[in-house]
């Protein structure tokens, strides 16, 4: 029943944008409560789904309706990839940053480095829970290797050499829902540990090795779920002191 329910949605290519018809809603919902789409979205990282569907899915009712307004948390949950570079100016403790949003993709980082002399600290955010997933681009490199990579070539980058790097450990509650579906050393087997505390530590020692050459004074490495704004709101109260600290 839910494979025809499944291809008439697929059919009706017309209503995917906008409001969803109430009939179309319903076939949504209804596939997504099925036992098989569980499993399926269990095992999403091998297909590269985005953490916060669920979110949305379960929220279906709420933004299927004419008058919708989203919500900051409904905007937090949504993945809007970076295209390029985009300047943002805030205000926080009466002080005025500047920020340099830089997409992840391969094709953004060609504009990196050359354009950022002068800045005063990097914030490298890296998502453990990708240790098993492969790169959109070309559907092979491993997620978390090409992360470590690139912190590895930011940390060494001569322009950088006494910029601080703050690394955001992200995703940990990703993480460690997908370690009892996805074991760890399937995809590192050097990953000896046990629990879920001892995987973390193991990709915060790999962490560690990329940044190993750059002095201890220039990095802070700080554990995170993005979507936790009070988890947040309370490690970036922590730099931006440490960012003006260490200006004066
Ligand atoms: N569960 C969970 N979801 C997260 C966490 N951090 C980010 N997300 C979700 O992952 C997506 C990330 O989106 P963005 O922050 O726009 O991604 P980005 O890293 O800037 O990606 P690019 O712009 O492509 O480089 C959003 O759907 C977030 O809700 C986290 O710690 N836990
Ligand atoms: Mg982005």
């Amino acid at each position: 029943m839910s494979l025809g329910r499944a291809q008439s949605i697929i059919a009706d290519e017309d209503n995917h944008y906008g409001l969803f018809s109430p009939d179309l809603a319903e076939k949504i919902k209804s596939i997504w409560q099925d036992e098989g789409m569980k499993q399926l979205y269990a095992i999403r990282s091998t297909f590269n789904l985005n953490d916060s569907v669920s979110y949305f899915l379960n929220n279906l009712d709420k933004i299927n309706t004419p008058d919708y307004k989203p919500t900051e948390r409904d905007l937090i949950m949504s993945y809007v990839p970076t295209c390029g570079v985009q300047n943002v100016v805030f205000t926080t403790s009466n002080q005025s940053f500047q920020l340099f949003d830089i997409g992840g993709q391969k094709i953004d980082r060609r504009k990196w480095a050359t354009q950022y002399e002068g800045i005063d600290a990097i914030f490298f955010c890296l998502a453990v829970s990708e240790y098993d997933q492969v790169m959109n681009e070309d559907m092979r490199t491993n997620r978390l290797d090409d992360a470590l990579q690139l912190l590895e070539q930011i940390s060494e980058e001569p322009m950088f050499a006494t910029t601080p790097i703050y690394l955001f450990l992200n995703e940990v509650d990703v993480f460690y829902e997908k370690l009892n579906i996805i074991p760890l050393n399937k995809f590192k087997p050097e990953y000896t540990g046990e629990d879920p505390e001892d995987a973390l530590d193991f990709i915060e020692s790999l962490a560690y090795g990329a940044l190993a050459k750059r002095d201890k004074s220039l990095y802070r490495v700080y554990r995170c779920i993005a979507i936790d704004t009070p988890m947040m709101a309370e490690i970036l109260a922590t730099i931006f002191k440490d960012i003006m600290k260490r200006k004066k």
